[in-house]
């Protein structure tokens, strides 16, 4: 028995049994075993029994944070990402810092490529070295990647830190060990343990859900020698028979799920477990149905917190969700393309630095003359940038007189515009989003009409520069709010431009800054109709039933419909997945990505296949059953 009487899974006495004996250890099972719920248990009872010790647990899903801090909340718990906990461990020891990251950088394979960084002893004499969302190594700005291979580094060298990390937590717990970056892995199972402080290193998740290729993947050989102690979780408390049933033929590893023993398991119905409902749908042909598809389901797709939509990538979701104008930008710019072909050109072949004071139109002058055929072509746009620029000459024209260093520094890409998505509105932001100025400052203006429509008074005011004062402000405020929806065809910088005089969102300097510095993506941006910003908005704050199929793990919906594009992607293919063909890599990665959308139905499932071929279609039905695979 465990905290509050509540009774202890046996895996997780199990793991307790581990950890009393000092031996890390693996909870691993299927999706729905309830992974999540047994590392809150975990916690509980650790924070319990060790009444002085602290714990770190590392998770990435809002998820397993939300499942975390609602049911256990202490001073000696503290929940992380990796790349925080890792900088939290080494930022003190800034002297180090330099010294390692100046060495790291050295070498014919320098474990951080410095690029065209100047790499010397005293590069960063007097400088902080900080962790930022950006990487500019003279000056001491390291990114996400650095930070690993800096505390990989860190670890190795210095027994100091080890003792120190181990002091400061004794238990170290990782949650969704199968996406942490291997170098994370050898730090808690190589390094740690050459201390001879007491501690333990234990890990949640489930090899079959690794989806991210950086991921270590799975701890086998840690298990196979004995440092980790593995127990596994069969039984599964969320999907009803067919989901798990069919979930269990997907697994590459021989894992059979079945239903749980617990009656009270939200996938249990009178003490049996439900049956649920799965659909194939497929359709025939290079014509998307997939409009079609939500109309034979039927479903309530307002309802965002119980049905999702899960498509691959973000760009699939933009014209769905009304933001394609947008994704266009930020993802399919010709001219920005052709920008980067002629800076890879330069880069090859001369010196960047050369090139500084003139505008982009003069360096495509200086490279194209007295060049012909193919020398000519190397520094011309390719067909595909061509047929942008013909459909949008005044882009090349208004690029052309941009200085060049000023152009080439401005990077672009679709994170900016969409990174940091929630699942659902209640969810918390995360940190260190990517998410460009701009929208950020178009956001701040969506959030406070949002918050005055829903009559969140305290909550707006907070956000908004307006200042009432008297009760004529009232109805000033009103008539505000109702112009700025009333603009909401108008291109967005008349919103803009409203809510910054009338005092509802002032431009702060980052919008300044973004303005100036990145000048033509700032021209382009403003002509979009607000309302395409808006529905940007209600993507990304998780008031709309799409999601991308990566970022559903950890998640459970009643509804879930699975969309499976027949694109030419390099990294996944439902052909091949279905087929059992194709190369094994693309194949094994799609397959992971499948089981992953759909283990999180708690109901009805439905997965919808555009152009499948013949063989598809036949293992569709034998995975499905015939009956549950519909022409649409
Ligand atoms: N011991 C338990 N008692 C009651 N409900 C449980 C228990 N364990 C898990 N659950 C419930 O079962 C469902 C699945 O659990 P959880 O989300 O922890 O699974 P998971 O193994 O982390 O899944 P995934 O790998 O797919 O993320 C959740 O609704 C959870 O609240």
């Amino acid at each position: 028995m465990g905290q509050d009487g509540v009774k202890l899974e046996p895996e997780v006495v199990e793991v307790l049994r581990h950890v009393r004996d000092g031996r890390n250890f693996l909870l691993s099972g299927g999706a729905g075993s309830g992974k999540t719920y047994s590392l809150a248990q975990v916690i509980g009872e650790l924070l319990r029994t060790d009444p002085v010790a602290a714990i770190a647990c590392i998770t990435y899903t809002n998820a397993a944070v939300r499942e975390i801090e609602s049911r256990v909340s202490d001073k000696r718990l503290f929940v992380s990402t990796i790349h925080d906990f890792l900088w939290a461990a080494i930022s003190p020891y800034q002297a180090e810092l330099r010294n390692v990251l100046i060495e790291l950088m050295k070498g014919e394979a320098p474990k951080i490529n410095p690029g065209s960084t100047a790499v010397s002893n005293g590069m960063l004499e007097g400088k902080a070295i900080q962790y930022k969302e950006y990487r500019i190594l003279d000056k001491g700005f390291i990114s996400h990647d650095e930070v690993l291979v800096l505390a990989f580094a860190f670890f190795e060298q210095f027994p100091k830190i080890r003792n120190i990390l181990r002091d400061k937590y004794r238990y170290i717990l990782v949650d969704e060990y199968q996406d942490t970056d291997p170098a994370v892995i050898k730090i808690l199972l190589d390094a740690l343990p050459q201390s001879r402080r007491k501690g333990v290193c234990g890990f949640f998740g489930d090899a079959m859900q690794s989806i991210y290729d950086e991921g270590v993947g799975n701890i086998k050989s840690y298990i196979d020698c004995g440092v980790v102690s593995e127990v596994r979780k069969e039984q599964n408390r969320r999907n009803p028979r067919l989901v798990y049933e069919l979930a269990n033929q997907l697994r590459v590893d021989g894992l059979e799920q079945r239903a749980s023993d617990d009656i009270t398991a939200p996938n249990m119905n009178n003490g049996v477990v439900k049956q649920g409902t799965i659909r194939l749908y497929y359709s025939m042909g290079e014509d998307d149905k997939v409009s079609a598809v939500r109309n034979d389901l039927n479903w309530d797709f307002s309802d965002i917190l119980e049905t999702k939509e899960l498509n691959l990538t973000h760009n699939l979701i933009a014209p769905q969700a009304g933001f394609e104008a947008l994704m266009d930008i930020y993802n399919g710019d010709g001219v920005l393309a052709f920008r980067d072909r002629i800076v890879k050109y330069i880069k090859e072949s001369g010196d960047i630095g050369s090139y500084d004071e003139q505008t982009f139109g003069e360096v495509i002058a200086a490279l194209q003359k007295d060049k012909t055929g193919k020398a000519l072509k190397s520094v011309s746009p390719t067909p595909l940038m061509d047929t942008f620029i013909a459909a949008h000459p005044q882009l090349l024209a208004e690029a052309s007189n941009i200085n060049f260093l000023e152009f080439r520094r401005m990077f672009v890409n679709k994170d900016q515009l969409v990174d940091d998505k929630k699942q659902s509105e209640d969810e918390v932001a995360r940190k260190g989003s990517q998410r460009c100025n701009f929208i950020n400052h178009v956001f701040k203006i969506m959030t406070v009409v949002h918050l005055y429509k829903q009559r969140q008074f305290n909550e707006f005011l907070k956000r908004t520069e307006f200042r009432l004062k008297s009760a004529s402000d009232k109805a000033l405020l009103k008539k505000n709010i109702d112009a700025v929806i009333a603009m909401s065809e108008r291109p967005i910088i008349e919103t803009i431009d409203f809510a910054h005089e009338n005092g509802l969102c002032i431009k702060d300097d980052r919008f300044e800054e973004f303005r100036i510095r990145r000048s033509y993506l700032f021209n382009r941006l403003i002509k979009v109709p607000c309302s395409v910003f808006q529905k940007l908005f209600e993507y990304l704050e998780g008031r709309t039933a799409y999601s991308t199929q990566h970022k559903i793990k950890g998640s459970e919906f009643e509804r879930v419909l699975v969309v499976l594009d027949a694109g030419d992607w390099s990294k996944y293919n439902f052909n091949y997945l279905f087929e059992g063909s194709g190369k094994d890599s693309v194949r094994e990665r799609t397959q992971k990505l499948f089981y992953v959308c759909c283990t999180r139905a708690k109901d009805y499932l439905a997965v919808y296949f555009r152009d499948p071929s013949e063989a598809s279609l036949t293992q569709a039905k034998a995975w499905f059953g015939d009956d549950n695979v519909i022409k649409i």
